[in-house]
């Protein structure tokens, strides 16, 4: 087994206020229930208890990975390192489907439309109108992207695309510097990355969902490869559990 060269951890958003029901969210900026706040403070525990004390954080533009990351970091003792963020690690944009209820959506396009909007590699939703109340076109957070960057709709593999920059020119160079790097972002932000860390296929990358909350670590040797495919969640049974629900998103 190869040697750790490197620390990184992934932490998805504590369940958000969409998550509970059961809407699609994508780049709507929508909070934490109290339930995610409770999550993100035992991400911090859970760091602490594993020894795993990041000394740098990158979040997205996104208020549900921000708090998570305050609140993590707050739990950890750790509110004090820098941090960066970046619309690159943002969820998914879900295109039309935002604000949609995933159980309405697959009751009115059946189980294959459904997955392919949802966990196909390529194929987007459709787009999201620019004047539609869930468009993010004019958001402050955005106003430095040029318009033709703010995306209308999102399929994974636009996301491994616009992330994987980030990836090389702001998470590595922490990670090669020596610090334990903290990503906190979203469920398809974070699936794009496990993707790129541990080679999955476009076929594969549909099984795979990430939980809320649970710390997911990566070692990783001096090549950037996971000494253990898949990572290590910091609450096995927590993460099993919680990555069935989320598989199972939408249905009664
Ligand atoms: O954007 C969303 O709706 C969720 O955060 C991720 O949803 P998904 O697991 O259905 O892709």
């Amino acid at each position: 087994m190869a040697d750790t060269a490197y620390k990184l951890v992934l932490l998805r958003h504590g369940e958000s206020d969409w998550n509970r029901k059961g809407l699609f969210t994508g780049w709507v900026d929508v909070d934490l229930t109290e339930t995610g706040e409770t999550e993100a403070a035992r991400g911090g525990q859970l760091l602490i208890d594993a020894d795993v004390l990041p000394d740098v954080l990158h979040t997205s533009l996104q208020r549900r990975a921000i708090r998570t990351a305050q609140l993590a970091l707050d739990s950890a003792d750790r509110n004090w390192i820098p941090v960066r963020r970046s619309w690159r690690l943002n969820e998914r944009h879900y295109g039309a489907l935002q604000g949609k209820d995933k159980a309405a959506t697959l009751a009115e396009f059946g189980e294959e439309q459904f997955m392919l909007w949802r966990r196909s590699y390529d194929t987007p939703p459709p787009p999201l109108a620019d004047d539609d109340e869930y468009s993010q076109v004019n958001d402050a957070a955005y106003a430095g992207l040029p318009d033709e960057i703010r995306p209308r709709t999102e399929c994974l593999k636009d996301v491994v695309e616009r992330m994987l920059p980030y990836w090389y020119d702001a998470i590595v160079p922490d990670l090669q510097a020596g610090r334990t790097t903290l990503v906190a972002a979203h469920g398809n932000s974070l699936r794009a990355l496990v993707k790129h860390l541990d080679g999955i296929s476009d076929d594969a990358i549909a099984g795979l969902n990430i939980p809320t909350g649970i710390p997911l670590l990566y070692e990783l040797d001096a090549d950037l490869r996971p000494v253990t495919p898949g990572g290590r969640y910091l609450d096995p049974e927590a993460a099993a559990a919680a990555i069935e629900a989320v598989k199972n998103q939408g249905r009664k």
